[in-house]
């Protein structure tokens, strides 16, 4: 049975859809039970709720009043007062009593005058049935509530008791197994996170997934984690499609490796209906009917496994419950930068989101299917079409929207050089316990500028160094931002420095030992201030790019290359003391320079960046930059230009 699977024939996610919901249409049936309407909220009515009594049940007083039969003041005004006998024409009421037999109406204790123990005096006539809440107002008995379908929220709740329905018949919550399968995988209540071995992950999709199924109206069982053995793991989808569930869920297992046997074991035990969408992440999901139950192979990429609860496992469950699926607002956008896609597939790009001006940019986030931190720092998809090879920055696209459109109004979008301060700044604004949060993608110093110029970010963060002058940033911006007004606002200063393996096995004390033999650079992209750096160095020293092993590669982020040389993918890389200390690098110091904040002119005066400076110009906020280590914040929150 250790075939490599070849995928059947791949559908687009609309044919999926079709063939998987169609499929089960008439097939999936929720069994019902009756239960409290107290513990109904969340679920699902199976039939209409009636009211058993009316309210209110009587006549009843709305206003702090007397009550009074209409017809008896008839004629009572400012200048013809009537003067009404307690107990006979008029009746002391609070609201919420009971009318008195024989009344119609309540007159406001404020439009009353007490004469004396028996007397009380009117100015204005009733009209009938004013201020009284009549028999049946609210709910007439026999009258249905709620149709068969609904879902019971807390107010519903209300309606329901006080419609005198203190039991209902709904829905039984679908029961759905969830297969980890993996032999790497590790259960995380077993370990402390530090005694995780390489190549070993933690067991995090079934938790994700079954919060998912909660979410959704579902309930799920955690079958243990079972080893890449096709015969364990047909046995454990067999009793799920067997046993009362009404969904199995086999993670992993569902691609083209030789361990990858969801599609071989639904085919063996049922029916394959889909096997590989036109989707990234998702593609090779897999979709089949075992013995009428809806089996599902969800991909084992964290990514890959929420696109498709959202896809087709949702979609299931909501039909399951007579539900219509949530669907997500939806906002135009424009990138910041080119995105460019795979042609046949339809790409699903996680995007950041802030309103700058008018516009609403996206900046995408890393797209590999494995990383989690791409979909919770999302604030929106893109969906790139099948046949589209890819966005234009600027290129006009609809996002949908994973958060509220209030949070993206108020997120300052930066875009430009990478410094671990702005993760600080980001945090010290969110715990103002203010609405304001930072975005920041890193794309380096001149990446920061050119955003800037299109008008696609409230802040570039830049560390450019002049080589003639030894200034930083400003002959950059009058270069690369003529005719853009911005201010330039210092952050930080911070150590520059080559970080090395820890204990400095190769003993690299200086610039010029990277072109030594035996030593493997890892680069920063071009365009980073970093590079910038180096390459000011090099020449000055004289030394070839080309002499330096591992001048082309490059990477992103500061922590990106402190993870090459931890990973020993390099013996050294540039980049700040910070990232070194995460990873407990060694670090040799190059030099001290200036990482600075640009921002347009027209929003400098604005509340957003009022908050923005206040912050940075706080004392704990310097005290936390300076605990990191590497920095100086002597100047931090100075306005340069
Ligand atoms: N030759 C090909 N290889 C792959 C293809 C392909 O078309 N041809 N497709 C890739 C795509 S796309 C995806 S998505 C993955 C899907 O792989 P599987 O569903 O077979 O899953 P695994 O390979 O076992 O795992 C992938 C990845 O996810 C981790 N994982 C698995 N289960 C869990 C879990 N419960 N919790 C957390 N993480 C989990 C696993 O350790 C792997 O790192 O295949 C590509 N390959
Ligand atoms: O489809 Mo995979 O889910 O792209 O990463």
């Amino acid at each position: 049975m250790n075939k490599r699977h070849v995928y059947l024939n791949m559908k687009t996610r609309e044919e999926a859809r079709n063939i998987w919901l169609s499929h089960f249409a008439e097939k999936v049936e929720l069994a019902h039970e009756t239960i409290s309407s107290v513990d109904a909220v969340g679920r699902v009515l199976a039939e209409p709720a009636f009211a058993r009594i009316s309210t209110p049940n009587a006549h009843l007083a709305a206003m702090d009043g007397i009550a009074v039969l209409a017809q008896d003041t008839f004629g009572a005004s400012e200048t013809n007062p009537m003067d009404l006998k307690v107990g006979e024409q008029a009746f002391y009421v609070n609201t919420g009593h009971q009318l008195p037999p024989q009344t119609n109406a309540v007159i406001m204790i404020e439009q009353v005058q007490v004469i004396d123990d028996d007397t009380v005096r009117i100015e204005t006539a009733a009209v009938p049935w004013n201020y009284v809440r009549k028999v049946g107002e609210d709910i007439v008995a026999t009258e249905m509530l709620f149709p068969t379908n609904h879902l019971v929220t807390p107010t519903c709740l209300g309606a329901l008791l006080t419609g005198g329905v203190f039991e209902v018949k709904v829905k039984k919550q679908p029961k759905v197994l969830v297969i980890p399968t993996g032999t790497e995988l590790v259960d995380w209540r077993k370990i402390y996170p530090e005694e995780l071995q390489p190549g070993r992950v933690l067991e995090t999709n079934s938790w994700v997934i079954g919060k998912l199924i909660e979410q959704t109206g579902g309930k799920w069982i955690r079958n243990t984690s079972l080893d890449d053995d096709f015969f364990v793991i047909r046995q454990a989808v067999e009793r799920g499609a067997t046993e009362d569930y009404d969904m199995v869920l086999v993670l992993a297992g569902s691609s083209a490796g030789s361990e990858d046997h969801t599609a071989n074991i639904v085919d063996n035990l049922g029916d394959v209906l889909v096997h590989g969408v036109t989707i990234m992440p998702g593609k090779p999901v897999v979709l089949g009917d075992v013995n009428n139950v809806p089996v599902v192979g969800v991909p084992g990429y964290p990514v890959s496994a929420i696109v498709v609860f959202d896809e087709f496992i949702r979609p299931m469950l909501c039909h399951m419950l007579g539900q219509p699926e949530p669907l997500r607002k939806k906002i135009m956008v424009e990138p910041t930068r080119k995105i460019p896609s795979k042609l046949g597939l339809e790409e699903m790009v996680r995007v950041k989101l802030g309103r700058v001006g008018d516009r609403v940019a996206a900046t995408p986030l890393p797209r590999g299917a494995g990383s989690i931190t791409s979909f919770t720092e999302a604030d929106g998809i893109i969906r790139i079409p099948n046949e589209n090879e890819g966005l234009h920055p600027g290129q006009p696209i609809e996002a949908e929207l994973l958060r509220f459109n209030r949070t993206i109004d108020n997120t300052l979008v930066a875009v430009g050089s990478h410094d671990n301060t702005l993760d600080l700044l980001a945090d010290a604004l969110r715990s103002r316990g203010g609405y304001l949060s930072l975005s920041s993608s890193h794309v380096g110093s001149m990446g920061g500028l050119l955003a800037m110029k299109k008008g696609m970010c409230h802040i570039a963060g830049s560390h450019l160094l002049d080589t003639e002058t030894g200034e930083y940033n400003i002959s950059y911006i009058k270069t690369y931002l003529a005719g853009v007004p911005v201010k330039l606002v210092h952050l930080v200063m911070r150590e520059q420095g080559l970080m090395v393996a820890k204990g400095n096995p190769k003993n690299i004390q200086s610039v010029e030992d990277l072109g030594r033999n035996g030593v493997r650079f890892i680069n920063r992209q071009a365009g980073s201030g970093t590079r910038v750096l180096l390459d000011h160095y090099l020449s000055k020293l004289g030394i070839k790019p080309s002499s330096i092993n591992g001048y082309g590669d490059d990477e992103f982020t500061h922590m990106a290359v402190a993870a090459a040389v931890q990973n020993q993918v390099a013996d050294a890389g540039m980049g700040i003391y910070a990232a070194a200390k995460a990873l407990e690098l060694d670090f040799v110091p190059v030099i001290t320079e200036q990482y600075d904040l640009i921002i347009p002119e027209g929003i400098f005066e604005s509340e957003k960046i009022a908050i923005l400076l206040e912050t940075i110009r706080s004392d704990a906020f310097k005290k936390r930059v300076d605990a990191l280590g590497g920095y100086h914040t002597e100047r931090t929150g100075e306005v340069l230009i």
